[in-house]
C-alpha cells in the first residue's frame, strides 16, 4: 500500500542523501586541491574524482526513478525526490562529461594565470589580476595607462577563451536538455522555482524599477569624469568609456569615489587608510568579519575553518585567487580561498565570504540536497546585508576605522553616493552578464556575434563603451571571471536586491530603523549586537532550500517577492539629491549612442 510504499522511499533517499554527501565531500577535497594548486596533475585527479561521482551519480539517479514519490504525502520527501530526479552535468555521456569538465578547468586556469605588461615599463609581464592589476587600476588617474590595462587583460583573459568557451555552451546545453530543459538558461532559472518565463520579468521589473536612480547617477558621474579627464575622452551626452571606474568590468564604481563625491570638503571616509595604519593584516579582517556575526548571536567559525582556510596569496604556487567559501558536507569542514589584500574592497568581500560560510553553518543539520541558499541570491545576499551594517559610518566610528563628526546633511549624501557606486551599479551590470548569457545559451547570440551582442548589452544597460573598438577576435564577456568559471550571475543581481529587503527587516527588528524618525535613519543602521535581529536572520538561514524561496524571505521580511523598495528607500535621498544636482548643471539624463565601433 502507499504508506508501506512512501516509508521505504523515505528509507531510500536519506541514504541515498547520505552516500551523495560522501560523494560531494570527496570530490570537494579533489577540487580545493586543484584550485589552490592549479597543476595539470590536480586538473586530472579532479576531473577523474568527478567521473567517478558521475557514475555514481547516474546509477543513484536509475533507481530514484523507480519510485512513485510524485504521490507520496510528505512534502519534504517529495521535494528531496524531486531534487534527486535531476541528474545535473552527470547525465552526458562519460566521454562527453570528462570534455565539459576540461573546457570549464582550462577556461578557469587561463583566468586564474592570466598575466599583463606594465604600462610604463613593458619589459615587465608578470603583473597577476590580484593584487597587481586590480590595485593599478584602482588607483590610477591616467586615462592610457587604464586603456593598456583594460586591452590587455580583455585580450589575455577574454579573447583566449572564446573557442573553449564556444565548445562548452554546446555540451552544457546537450547536457540541459538531457535533464529536461530547453536550453541552460532555462536550468539556470529552475533554480529560482519562478513558473515560465516569469523570473525574466521579475528581473525586468526591478530594473524597471531602478533604472531611473541609476541614469540619474551615471549622468552625474559622466559630468564629474568629463570635469576630470576633459570632453575629449568623456562627452556630455554618450556612453561612459568603460575604463575610467576604478573598475576593470566597471560593475563597482568605488574607487573614483574620492574625486566625485557630491561634497569633497567633506572628509574622507574611505577606510583603506585607517586600515593600513593601523596595521591590519587579512586575519584581522577575518577576526572582525566573525565577532560581528558573533555579536547578534549567530555561529562562530569552527576550529577546522581557521586550520584549512587559505586567506593570502601563496607566492610558491598559481591559485585561483577569485575568492569563494566552500562547504565540505561534513558539519565541520567549511573554507575561504582569498587572496586577501588590505582595502576597503576587501573587506567587504571578507564579509561576503564569511557570510557563505554563515550560511553553510546555519544549515548543516539539513538533509544535504537542502544545503543550498533558498535561491542562489539568497546566498551571495547574507554577507553583503552584514557588510551594510559594517559600512554604517556609526559602525566605522565604533570600531575606530572613521573618527568624529556625526551625521550632517551633506555627510549623508556623500555616504549614500559611496554606497551607490557599489549597490546602484552593479545592477545593470550584473544583468548584462547573465542577459549575454541566456541568449547565447538560447542561440539567438551566436559565436560571430558574442562580442557585438555583449557590447550592445553593456551600452544599453550600464550606459558604457569600450575604451577602443572590439571586432570578433575579441571576447570580453570571458574577461569576466563568472563567464570563464562558468559560474551562473543572475544570483548578484538577485543579491543586491533582497539583501536591502532583509537589511530592512533586520534593522527595524534591532530597534534601529523607523520609518519617518530622522533618529533612526537607514542610511545609519548598524544591527551590531542585536540579539533579535540575528536570530530572525538565523530563522530565515537556517532553512536552506528545505521550502520554495518565498516562504524563507517571509519568515525574515513578511514579503514572499524580491521587490527593489527596500533598495529604493535607502537612496532616496540620493535620488533627489541627484535629480537637483542635474538639473542644476543642466546634464543630460541618459546616452546617446555610442561612436565606438563593436558591431
Ligand atoms: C565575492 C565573490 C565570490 Se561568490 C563574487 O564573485 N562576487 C561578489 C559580488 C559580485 C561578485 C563579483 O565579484 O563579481
Ligand atoms: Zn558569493
Amino acid at each position: 500500500d502507499l504508506e508501506a510504499l512512501e516509508l521505504e522511499g523515505r528509507e531510500y533517499i536519506f541514504q541515498l542523501d547520505k552516500s551523495a554527501g560522501a560523494r560531494k565531500n570527496k570530490v570537494g577535497i579533489f577540487e580545493w586541491d586543484y584550485y589552490s594548486n592549479i597543476t595539470k596533475e590536480n586538473e586530472e585527479k579532479w576531473i577523474q574524482a568527478r567521473i567517478e561521482q558521475s557514475q555514481q551519480e547516474k546509477r543513484a539517479w536509475e533507481e530514484t526513478k523507480m519510485y512513485r514519490w510524485q504521490d507520496f504525502q510528505d512534502f519534504t520527501l517529495r521535494r528531496m525526490f524531486k531534487k534527486y530526479s535531476k541528474l545535473g552535468v552527470s547525465a552526458l555521456p562519460d566521454e562527453k562529461y570528462k570534455q565539459l569538465m576540461k573546457l570549464i578547468a582550462d577556461m578557469e586556469s587561463n583566468y586564474a594565470t592570466a598575466k599583463i605588461c606594465e604600462y610604463k615599463d613593458r619589459s615587465k609581464c608578470n603583473l597577476s589580476l590580484e593584487p597587481e592589476i586590480t590595485d593599478l587600476f584602482a588607483k590610477s588617474q591616467d586615462p592610457e595607462e587604464l586603456k593598456h590595462l583594460w586591452v590587455e587583460w580583455h585580450k589575455e583573459a577574454g579573447a583566449k577563451a572564446r573557442n573553449n568557451f564556444t565548445e562548452y555552451v554546446g555540451l552544457y546545453n546537450e547536457a540541459a536538455k538531457l535533464n529536461d530543459y530547453k536550453d541552460v538558461a532555462d536550468w539556470w532559472q529552475s533554480e529560482y522555482e519562478a513558473d515560465a518565463d516569469n523570473f525574466e520579468q521579475q528581473l525586468a521589473k526591478i530594473w524597471e524599477d531602478v533604472k531611473p536612480l541609476y541614469q540619474q547617477l551615471h549622468a552625474y558621474v559622466r559630468k564629474r569624469l568629463r570635469d576630470k579627464y576633459g570632453d575629449h575622452i568623456v562627452s556630455a551626452r554618450g556612453p561612459i568609456p568603460a575604463h575610467l571606474l576604478g573598475n576593470m568590468w566597471a560593475q563597482s564604481w568605488n574607487n573614483i569615489q574620492s574625486f566625485t563625491r557630491p561634497y569633497p570638503d567633506k572628509k574622507e571616509i574611505d577606510i583603506t587608510q585607517s586600515m593600513k595604519s593601523q596595521n591590519y593584516t587579512a586575519l584581522k579582517m577575518f577576526q572582525m568579519s566573525d565577532e560581528f556575526f558573533r555579536s547578534l548571536n549567530l555561529s562562530a567559525m569552527p576550529p577546522k575553518f581557521w586550520k584549512n582556510s587559505i586567506i593570502e596569496k601563496p607566492t610558491d604556487r598559481e591559485i585561483v585567487c577569485h575568492a569563494s567559501a566552500w562547504d565540505f558536507y561534513d558539519g565541520e569542514d567549511f573554507r575561504i580561498k582569498m587572496c586577501s589584500s588590505i582595502n576597503r574592497e576587501n573587506f567587504k568581500t571578507v564579509h561576503h565570504e564569511m557570510g557563505h560560510i554563515q550560511y553553510y553553518l546555519l544549515y548543516s543539520h539539513l538533509p544535504i540536497v537542502f544545503r543550498e541558499g533558498a535561491n542562489p541570491g539568497f546566498h551571495e545576499a547574507v554577507g553583503d546585508t552584514i557588510a551594510l551594517s559594517v559600512s554604517s559610518p556609526k559602525h566605522l566610528r565604533r570600531v575606530g576605522l572613521t573618527t568624529g563628526d556625526a551625521e550632517d546633511e551633506q555627510t549623508e549624501i556623500n555616504q549614500l553616493y559611496k554606497m551607490g557606486l557599489d549597490k546602484i551599479v552593479f545592477l545593470p551590470f550584473a544583468y548584462a552578464i547573465d542577459q549575454f548569457r541566456y541568449g547565447v545559451f538560447r542561440g539567438s547570440t551566436t559565436p560571430e556575434d558574442y562580442n557585438c551582442h555583449y557590447w550592445k548589452l553593456r551600452e544599453s544597460l550600464q550606459g558604457l563603451e569600450p575604451p577602443v573598438n572590439r571586432t570578433e577576435e575579441d571576447f570580453d564577456a570571458a574577461a569576466k571571471y563568472h563567464v570563464s568559471a562558468n559560474v551562473e550571475y543572475a544570483r548578484y543581481y538577485v543579491s543586491f536586491i533582497i539583501q536591502f529587503q532583509f537589511h530592512r527587516a533586520l534593522c527595524q527588528l534591532a530597534g534601529e530603523y523607523v520609518p519617518e524618525d530622522l533618529n533612526k535613519k537607514l542610511v545609519d543602521c548598524d544591527i551590531y549586537q542585536s540579539i533579535a535581529a540575528g536570530n530572525a536572520f538565523a530563522n530565515m538561514l537556517k532553512m536552506g532550500s528545505s521550502k520554495p524561496w518565498p516562504d524563507a524571505m517571509e519568515v525574515l521580511t513578511g514579503q514572499r517577492s524580491m521587490k527593489a523598495d527596500g533598495l529604493l528607500e535607502y537612496f532616496r535621498p540620493l535620488y533627489e539629491w541627484l535629480q537637483a544636482e542635474n538639473q542644476r548643471t543642466g546634464e543630460y539624463i541618459g546616452w546617446e549612442p555610442s561612436k565606438m565601433q563593436y558591431c
